[in-house]
């Protein structure tokens, strides 16, 4: 790697956070849309970021901001229109993510045809675990992600159910929005996502490789 900066500490480049939404069958289903035949993406800015230690904060405008656990993929080699085959070459590593989200916010804005971005882009809306290095996840396209409420399970999933590869998606992206060393995809969540409070406790993880812990708190 050429650049000064530390991938260690992605979060703190303040680069894009491209998400995948739909990306697993049960989790389009549970919520009631179709399953669907291209990525749908959407975009956070990198002042979501939050990291262990400090709290997910309930935006005060949302009465339920539910969980979504998703497998990151941070991206260490830039490029346009990068070809599927040459895909995991620009990525650095990885890390376990929350895709938290104003469900309420967001049935409303499906409702009214608005954009996501008060449902999905808040601060604190993107808690991010430790950088995963590559070499520590042989295959990314089939790994256990988990997510515990209070020591509840209430989402379990495998990146092997995803619709579209990780390849695939960097592919698809790159050609619409150029990819650059830091950006963060997020590949969208399995089925369970449910309602937090102030005061739960979030405990999610990659199974063998990390576990994060976040605590949901309001602004006063
Ligand atoms: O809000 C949603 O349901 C879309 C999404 O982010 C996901 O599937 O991960
Ligand atoms: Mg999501």
């Amino acid at each position: 790697m050429t650049s000064s900066r530390n991938l260690n500490r992605f979060w703190e480049w303040g680069r894009k956070i491209i998400c995948v939404g739909r990306n697993y069958p049960d989790h389009a289903k549970e919520l009631k849309n179709a399953v669907p035949t291209e990525p749908v993406l959407f975009l956070k800015p990198s002042s979501a970021y939050v990291t262990e230690g400090s709290s997910i904060m309930v935006p005060f405008y949302s009465h339920n901001l539910h969980h979504e656990v998703e497998l990151g993929v941070v991206i260490g080699k830039g490029g346009t229109a990068i070809p599927q085959n040459a895909a995991m070459d620009h990525v650095a590593g990885y890390a376990l993510c929350l895709d938290m989200t104003a469900r309420d916010v967001q049935d409303e804005c499906k409702t009214k045809g608005l954009p996501w971005t008060l449902a999905k882009a808040f601060n604190t809306s993107c808690p991010v675990s430790e950088f995963i290095p590559k070499e520590k996840i042989a295959d990314p396209g089939n790994v256990k992600i988990w997510l515990k409420v209070n020591g509840q399970l209430r989402q379990e999933g495998n990146t092997s159910q995803m619709i579209f590869s990780i390849p695939f998606l960097i592919s698809y992206i790159s050609e619409i929005i150029t990819l650059e060393e830091g950006d963060l995809i997020l590949t969208g969540t399995p089925k369970g996502v449910s309602s937090v409070q102030e005061h739960d406790e979030l405990l999610a993880g990659i199974e063998g490789i990390v576990s994060m812990k976040f605590r949901v708190d309001r602004p006063q």
